[in-house]
């Protein structure tokens, strides 16, 4: 019930659609009650009297009857499907901000497929049923009601007598409704399943083929495609049981009509035109019925899908921009303090699992060059992320200038972290759009100036459409090292106080990787950097080295201090050195 009235929150915005969608359906049920009684009295005023000025009377009354109900028709589905498709429209602008404003902890869980799947499949079922099925039970119900009216007030007996198998209609209805609830949850739950795996087998079609998996791959989407037939037959079954059942009392409603009519109209008790318009009026009974079945369907399916967009709508965003702090980040100037931070992922147990990073007490001024080294998995990635509240620290605070990160606008504190992150992401947009992603006022000779410093300038100059050049979907059609500079220059255009370089020349050879550096000395004046690397060569200009180790800071120092140490850095420089020489 409580899904019902958040639904109908939805209708508000085009109420006025739905006062005249239901006005006209009130009218049109109304309309098409009186045509059944015209014919009654075609019969017995017209035809008994033999008066054919008055059969044509009430048949030209019966042609403005439909032609009245056809206009009622034509608006109310009009306006029908506007109420319908506002709602969809509402829903899905709510999804799409909510899925903005979620945070990085919502995605590390998130499945692609399944929300693709609420955002297309689920909507469309809650338009369904808001836009159409709603609206077809309410007819169905107003003509049940308004027929059995008519007839109990034109012939009362034959009407109760008629209507005897109706409690068994009901109660067929009723076993329908509560079976096929839970087949069509079944349903929904297995068709954002099915998405789910052709989602991954999408993205990840180049592992699939390098690993020759398209067979097992195949197997895996049959089964699931098998499941989602099973469910469907299941319910199919059900409706398949249920339909003649609910068909056949209803037909047995129009037989006993005409029994218990004849015999009435035999012994006069009833005239033979109320007969006639009784023949119509069953259908009034018969047809509501008889719809009532499909209709659950759409309500049922609605049912189950709305609380699967409710669930993404109602999950709360942990880090949000309007929650953040509200001081200016315009004067940010890059100076970042860790103090005895310690992080957690939100599904660890801090009670029985070390953080991902503990103790982390670091002071960076603003403009030093800071380079995190440590072993795959030691934290780095996750020492940066924080920066950005990506994710909060769990213990501790991190000040930029000063100021606990928390208390600066979100959005603003992370444009001032320009962040080249270890994968990387480019849209399917033209090069300058992907370059200019943060600031898309960027004149073309900026654009150009931070391709220049990513070195990508001149391998973009000499593409046939240079700028202009469309890259498909996650930069396909550039290398590995081409993408990982576009991203760079992204970062580079944002002239960020702070840069962060995850990895961000893991991909290009050294030759570039040492000119890509030599450039970054002049793009990398005046802000404080964080450089995350593996190889030694990359981290050489860096002012200070921190070295992490299952999430703490081991060891701190220049170049040469950590040189002269045992430890993590001195075995790394030897085993690369050695490397080197073979
Ligand atoms: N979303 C997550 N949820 C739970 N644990 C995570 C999550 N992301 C990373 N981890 C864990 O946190 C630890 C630190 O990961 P992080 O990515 O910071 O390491 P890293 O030093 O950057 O590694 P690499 O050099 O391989 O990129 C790892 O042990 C990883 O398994």
């Amino acid at each position: 019930m409580n899904m019902m009235l958040r639904l109908l929150k939805y209708l508000r915005p085009s109420r006025k659609w739905v006062v005249i969608s239901v006005l006209l359906l009130v009218f049109g049920t109304i309309v098409d009650l009186t045509a059944p009684w015209l014919l009654k009295e075609v019969f017995d005023k017209g035809i008994a009297d033999k008066n054919v000025k008055m059969v044509l009377g009430f048949t030209l009354a019966l042609a403005g009857i439909q032609v009245a109900k056809s206009i009622a028709m034509f608006v109310q589905g009009r306006s029908q499907e506007l109420v319908g498709q506002n709602v969809i429209f509402k829903l899905r602008e709510e999804m799409y901000a909510h899925l903005q404003r979620l945070s990085f902890s919502y995605y590390d869980k998130a499945q692609t497929g399944q929300l693709m799947s609420r955002m297309t499949g689920d909507i469309e079922s809650v338009k369904n049923f808001i836009g159409f099925g709603a609206m077809a039970m309410f007819t169905g119900a107003l003509t049940f009601v308004g027929t059995i009216g008519f007839m109990l007030f034109m012939n009362w007996q034959v009407t109760l007598l008629s209507m005897a198998t109706i409690p068994l209609l009901m109660y067929a209805v009723f076993r329908f409704n509560k079976k096929v609830g839970p087949a069509w949850g079944q349903v929904r739950e297995q068709m954002g399943k099915l998405t789910t795996t052709l989602q991954e087998n999408i993205s990840g079609i180049r592992v699939v083929k390098a690993f020759a998996r398209e067979t097992v791959e195949q197997r895996k989407f049959e089964a699931r495609n098998e499941d989602n037939f099973a469910t469907n037959m299941d319910r199919a079954k059900m409706e398949a049981a249920a339909f003649p059942l609910m068909n056949f009392y209803g037909g047995i409603v129009f037989v006993t009509m005409v029994w218990f009519g004849a015999l009435y109209v035999a012994n006069d008790k009833m005239s033979f035109g109320t007969f006639m318009a009784f023949q119509w009026y069953t259908w009034g009974i018969i047809w509501p019925l008889n719809m009532l079945g499909w209709q659950i369907n759409i309500m049922q399916q609605a049912m189950k899908a709305a609380p699967r967009v409710f669930e993404v709508l109602d999950t709360p965003v942990d880090i949000a921009a309007d929650a953040g702090g509200s001081r200016d980040v315009k004067r940010i100037e890059g100076n970042v303090e860790f103090n005895d931070v310690a992080f957690h992922f939100a599904d660890q147990d801090p009670d029985k699992e070390a953080g991902v990073l503990e103790d982390i007490s670091l002071s960076v001024r603003q403009g030093e060059v800071i380079a995190v080294l440590g072993a795959t998995g030691s934290g780095k990635s996750s020492l940066i992320a924080l920066m950005s509240r990506f994710y909060d620290v769990s213990r501790g605070a991190l000040l930029i200038d000063g100021v606990d990160v928390k208390d600066y606008e979100l959005e603003g504190l992370r444009r001032k972290i320009g962040i080249v992150p270890q994968e990387t992401f480019l849209f399917s947009a033209t090069i300058r759009e992907n370059i200019a992603y943060g600031v898309p006022e960027a004149t073309q000779e900026q654009i150009e100036w931070a391709a220049s410093k990513a070195q990508i300038h001149s391998f973009i100059e000499g593409m046939p459409f240079g700028y202009d050049t469309l890259i498909g979907e996650r930069g396909v059609g550039l290398s590995g090292g081409q993408r990982q500079r576009v991203a760079l220059a992204r970062a580079i255009l944002m002239d960020p106080p702070i840069l962060v370089l995850d990895e961000a020349t893991a991909s290009v050879d050294t030759a570039t990787e040492s000119a890509i550096h030599e450039e970054l000395l002049e793009v990398m004046k005046g802000r404080t950097t964080f450089i995350i690397a593996q190889r030694l060569s990359s981290v050489k200009r860096a002012d200070r080295i921190v070295v992490l180790d299952r999430g703490r800071i081991v060891q701190q120092g220049t170049h040469r201090e950590l040189f002269a140490q045992e430890g993590f850095f001195r075995s790394l420089f030897q085993m690369q050195e050695a490397a080197a020489s073979r």
